[in-house]
């Protein structure tokens, strides 16, 4: 059987509860769709608004004297519960729906293994929870000692380290899941990222991982066949939101590349995606590397539509 890995963006969730429970049934139509082309099927979602509207509730919470602190991998791991148990449920109701009623949809909570020399703990990047203005921002950095900077043209967002992911805890138990005709939903959130002891336990750390590098890693260590990262554009494009922008069908490394240099991939959004894309494609020369909005998964798997990554 053919094996994807598909890396799923924030406009698939939503903003609150309501509304990802109201999303997630669109995703698990997507996730459906690939099941019946044959697919094993294993699903890494996102959790940058997520994780920062739960650390941000306890921390609220604490000031409140009505709750302890909550650190930051546990707060990874309550949206890894949160959003899969939503994602888990859309799913199962639409393979009935279809009438496949012998596959099993799991989360499991994963944990990333990182570095803990990782730079990226001197540099936070990631932007987690919700959107403020500069001057929310800059009063919120003052009071806080947090680190806020401008995300993508869509307002300043908190932003956390972010590290690569090295290899994955369970990445024997995912195998097994898949190879019990399990989709698995796993790496939500990038995996809760935790580094290890000498004596050979790990420990969590106060970082969130990108989910679609933690996806392409994921892909690598099961093999897969086709890793798909959906987000909220049809294509990745040069020039983005500029009126000369251009929109790509298919770009080789070198290419790809390339317009990272030039800078046409924004830091907070689409940079991860490319550089995750890029390296499926570098690992395995025959595989299907393609990024696409959530509507079109299977037209994207087909070539019909999305920005697919290729050798040369
Ligand atoms: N060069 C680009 N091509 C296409 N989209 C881009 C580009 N640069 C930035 N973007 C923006 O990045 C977004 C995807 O990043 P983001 O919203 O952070 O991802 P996610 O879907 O994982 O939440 C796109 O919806 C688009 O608004
Ligand atoms: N962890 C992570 O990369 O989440 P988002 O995709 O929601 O930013």
């Amino acid at each position: 059987m053919k094996r994807i890995v598909i890396a799923l963006g924030g406009n698939a969730l939503g903003n609150t509860s309501d509304e990802q429970l109201e999303r997630v049934r669109i995703t698990a139509e997507a996730v459906v769709d690939i099941v019946k082309e044959g697919y094993e099927v294993i699903v890494c979602h996102g959790n940058g608004p997520q994780v920062g509207m739960i650390n941000l509730a306890f921390e609220k919470g604490h000031e409140a004297g009505l709750v302890p602190e909550m650190h930051l991998p546990e707060c990874t791991a309550m949206s890894q519960g949160y959003i899969g148990y939503h994602l888990q449920q859309a799913i199962d109701q639409a393979l009935v729906k279809n009438s496949i009623n012998d596959t099993v949809v799991i989360t499991m909570l994963t944990q990333v293994i990182v570095d803990p020399q990782d730079p990226a703990f001197q540099n936070p990047t990631k932007p987690i929870g919700g959107y403020y203005s500069e001057e929310e921002a800059n009063r919120l950095m003052a009071e806080t000692g947090q680190k806020y900077v401008e995300d993508s043209g869509r307002g300043y967002r908190r932003v956390v380290p972010s590290p690569q992911p090295v290899s994955i805890y369970e990445r024997i138990s995912l195998n097994t899941l898949i190879n019990a005709n399990h989709v698995v939903i796993a790496g939500g959130g990038g995996g809760i990222p935790v580094v290890k002891e000498a004596d050979g336990s790990y420990h969590g750390v106060a970082a969130v991982v990108d989910k679609d590098l933690a996806a392409e890693k994921i892909a690598e260590l099961v093999d897969a066949d086709a890793f798909v990262i959906l987000t909220a554009v049809d294509r990745v494009s040069l020039h983005f939101g500029k009126p000369d922008q251009k929109d790509l069908d298919q770009i080789t490394l070198k290419e790809a590349e390339q317009y990272v240099k030039e800078g046409h991939f924004a830091a907070g959004s689409m940079l991860p995606k490319v550089k995750a894309a890029m390296k499926f494609i570098e690992n395995k020369e025959e595989g299907i590397s393609v990024i696409c909005s959530l509507e079109k998964v299977s037209e994207a798997l087909s070539g019909n539509t999305g920005t697919r990554i290729i050798r040369k």
